[in-house]
């Protein structure tokens, strides 16, 4: 069986961006750059006031004439003599002839007259064309994530389409007889299906807004149909039945679809039976059913290759270092995940852990990873942990 790593490996060598696309720069929040921005203009466009004040030419006046009046979004030139000035106002065009701004509390207002209180240095208020970016300066890189700050600095050079990758397109398919929709009491032998909402939640929170669910109870025939419709996405997710039981039909399901296996079980708890594969250009992840199971090959290794997918090339898991507070063992031989809490760096582990138990995902906020060669942890071990359930 491979290990987290090899598995991860894998993931990533069979992953790869999708195609590039223009799409309006006001719906372009979390999707990644497919192309590096050069600044089309400079910014300031043109010598802006940086406050309200008056505009003049520095030199040795303290009694100026104000001969006229520029506010934003004025454009008119003065002819301004050496002892003359232009009210100004914050953003507004510093006329060609003025080289300083005085802000409006350092001079004494008398009439058409201003005299000067506090002389500033040359150039003071004055923000220079280009001080920001000159034009044709590359300002952002290809692969950054858009964020709002990202988008507000595009948008002041008028970018209204930016070029970025795809985000992928996934359905989720759902197996079990045993699950029940909420609504009515669980009839015998049923439990309230979980992993759709969970894992849908997950996909919209990261910003995979393109989801389609489908259910379907465990027979072969009706498997391999929603997985034919499943593999026309860019990423095929399947909860449950890819166990060894006779009613799992998912692993047949999918090489009657012609899926290529790429691996099948990671030495890992909880997961351990995660299949991973491709047809075509879809990668198919089939999780394993347990609740806890599922999450964690979402969050391991599904979510790894949608972050490439979009664009996320240098993806990697975020994984931090906190110290363990307590002992624990590892009698697996297997990388376990299990729920803690983290708090100042000082790691605790849940009691309840098991693949089928969403209480300590519910409850904690680091998913702890321990390694499997580790048998006994003391109190003090480093461990890596993935940050979870935090804003
Ligand atoms: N003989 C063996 N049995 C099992 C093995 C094994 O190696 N040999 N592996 C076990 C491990 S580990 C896991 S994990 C599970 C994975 O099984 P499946 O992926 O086939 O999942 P199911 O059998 O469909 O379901 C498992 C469990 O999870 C519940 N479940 C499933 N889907 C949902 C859902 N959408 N919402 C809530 N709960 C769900 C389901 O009722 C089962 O209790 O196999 C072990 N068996
Ligand atoms: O590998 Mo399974 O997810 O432990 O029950």
């Amino acid at each position: 069986m491979i290990s987290v790593t090899e598995a991860l490996d894998l993931i990533k060598r069979e992953t790869t961006a999708l195609p590039k696309t223009s799409i309006p720069l006001e719906e372009s929040n979390g999707y990644y750059l497919a192309e590096p921005i050069i600044a089309p203009m400079s910014l300031p466009p043109f010598r802006q006031s940086a406050m309200d004040g008056y505009a003049f030419r520095h030199g040795d006046v303290t009694e100026l004439e104000v001969i006229g009046e520029c506010k934003a979004g004025d454009a008119h030139e003065f002819e301004l003599q050496a002892n003359q000035a232009v009210r100004i106002f914050t953003g507004a065009r510093v006329p060609d002839q003025a080289d300083t701004v005085i802000i409006q509390e350092h001079v004494e207002v008398k009439g058409k007259m201003i005299s000067i209180q506090k002389l500033p240095a040359k150039s003071a208020n004055v923000r220079k064309i280009g001080e920001q970016v000159p034009a044709g300066e590359q300002v952002l890189a290809e692969g950054l994530k858009i964020t709002e700050s990202i988008i507000g600095f595009l948008a002041g050079f008028g970018i209204t389409e930016v070029l970025v990758f795809n985000k992928p397109k996934i359905t989720l398919i759902v197996t079990g007889n045993e699950l029940q929709e909420p609504g009515r009491p669980l009839n015998p032998g049923a439990i309230y299906e979980s992993n759709a909402i969970m894992l849908k939640s997950a996909l919209i929170s990261r910003g995979f807004d393109s989801v389609r669910i489908l259910k379907v109870q465990d027979d072969l025939e009706s498997t391999k149909r929603v997985i034919s419709l499943g593999l026309e996405s860019d990423v095929l997710l399947i909860s449950g039945g890819i166990s060894v039981g006779d009613y799992d039909f998912v692993n047949e399901a999918l090489k009657a679809n012609g899926a290529k296996e790429i691996f099948y079980k990671v030495n890992q708890k909880p997961g351990k039976p995660i299949w991973f594969g491709k047809k075509g250009e879809t990668l198919i992840f089939a999780l394993p059913g347990n609740p806890a199971s599922s999450l964690t090959c979402f969050l391991i290794y599904a979510l790894s290759a949608l972050q490439i997918m979009s664009g996320n090339v240098n993806y990697d898991l975020d994984f931090s270092t906190g110290v363990l507070r307590h002992s624990t063992t590892n009698k697996f031989g297997k990388t376990l995940f299990i729920l803690g809490t983290e708090q100042d760096g000082q790691l605790d582990i849940y009691p309840k852990q098991a693949s089928s138990m969403l209480i300590s995902y519910a409850l904690g906020n680091a998913l702890i990873l321990i390694p499997e060669e580790k048998e006994v942890l003391e109190a003090g071990e480093r461990l890596s942990y993935l940050p979870i359930n935090r804003n």
